[in-house]
């Protein structure tokens, strides 16, 4: 019992309360049948002794919604300060209990990122971050994680691998979702298709601006969510959250059933308290992540502010 309590503390992440010795019985059981380990993680503070298969991106909504749950959804800049970071950060964002989390292939022409979310890319870049180092991190640190990732890239980096050929090696890092903000809706069709046929959720974003038949057509071939913008212009955090996203969200969910997740602006317990309340399914927060992690005086200071920050907004979080 002892050695078990041990090697769970020694595995416990520094979202998890220390387990009384009384708890240790409720490790997860080899046995068929018994509870995954997410599951227990929910019900109580469980160190996980490793990460349970992860499910894709729709059924994860579906699986918070029976619970009566949002999802929280962070999103960082892969290789900001670095890719180790970047492999820790993940972990610690899994363990404070991200339902999604969407990692960014930094990019050199990021048109609808603001600010904190360029800077993040130009000194990922700026590091030697590519797009092959970033899937050899991932290929290591995804069987530790159990929430699934949705990579999130500008359509040119696809572009430029062939559209097939990045799909199946994307696939084959295990990450569930693709978030594409840049492609034309008359492009998604093929993008679509091979993302299909990799088993891949390809997410499409709609707009405060996107005409009612343009956002029907959105929605329809939105795969896994679909990514509320909650307002015109760049990502950034904003001081607060146009409150026209309740009238979008039901606007939207008259159109369909697939769950909604809304991002930009997202920075407060009070932002995602807010937008939980408008109905959304699931929240996005990605510059005032992305701001901590890349700004922080070490990247141990870093992760530890994101550890705080992240609890801080799932706790505001039905
Ligand atoms: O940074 P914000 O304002 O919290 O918004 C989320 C956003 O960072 C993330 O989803 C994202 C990063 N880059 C993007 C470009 C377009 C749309 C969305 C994004």
């Amino acid at each position: 019992m002892a050695a078990t309590v041990a090697a769970l503390k020694s595995t416990t992440g520094t979202c998890f309360h220390q387990l009384k010795k009384s708890d240790a019985h409720f490790l997860p059981s080899r046995r068929p049948g018994s509870v995954s380990v997410r599951t227990l993680r929910r019900q109580s503070p469980m160190a996980t002794l490793t990460a349970a298969p992860t499910v894709g991106l729709a059924q994860t909504f579906s699986n918070l919604k029976s619970q009566g749950k949002v999802a929280f959804i962070p999103y960082i800049t892969a290789g900001d300060p670095d890719l180790s970071t970047t492999a820790e950060a993940l972990k610690v964002l899994d363990k404070c209990g991200s339902d999604i989390i969407e990692l960014g292939v930094p990019y050199s022409d990021p048109l609808a990122d603001g600010p904190v979310i360029q800077a993040a890319a130009t000194r990922s870049l700026a590091r030697g971050t590519n797009f092959d180092s970033i899937l050899s991190m991932l290929k290591k640190v995804v069987p530790e994680i159990s929430a699934p990732i949705a990579l999130f890239t500008y359509y040119n980096p696809i572009l430029k691998r062939g559209i097939g050929q990045f799909m199946s090696t994307v696939k084959e890092t295990g990450i569930h979702g693709l978030v594409v903000p840049d492609v034309p809706l008359e492009e998604t069709e093929l993008l679509r298709k091979e993302a299909l046929k990799n088993n891949i959720e390809l997410v499409l974003l709609t707009t405060p601006t996107t005409p009612t038949e343009r956002m029907k057509a959105i929605v329809e071939a939105s795969e896994g969510f679909i990514y509320l913008v909650s307002s015109i212009g760049v990502t950034g955090a904003r001081a607060s959250v146009s409150t026209k996203v309740q009238t979008l969200l039901q606007d939207i969910k008259e159109a369909t059933t697939k769950p909604v997740a809304v991002g930009f602006g997202i920075s407060s317990p009070e932002h995602v308290q807010l937008v939980a309340g408008w109905g959304a399914d699931g929240v996005i927060v990605g510059s005032a992540m992305v701001k901590l992690l890349g700004e922080a005086k070490s990247p141990e200071e870093g992760l530890l502010e994101l550890e705080k920050f992240t609890k801080s907004l799932k706790a505001a979080l039905p």
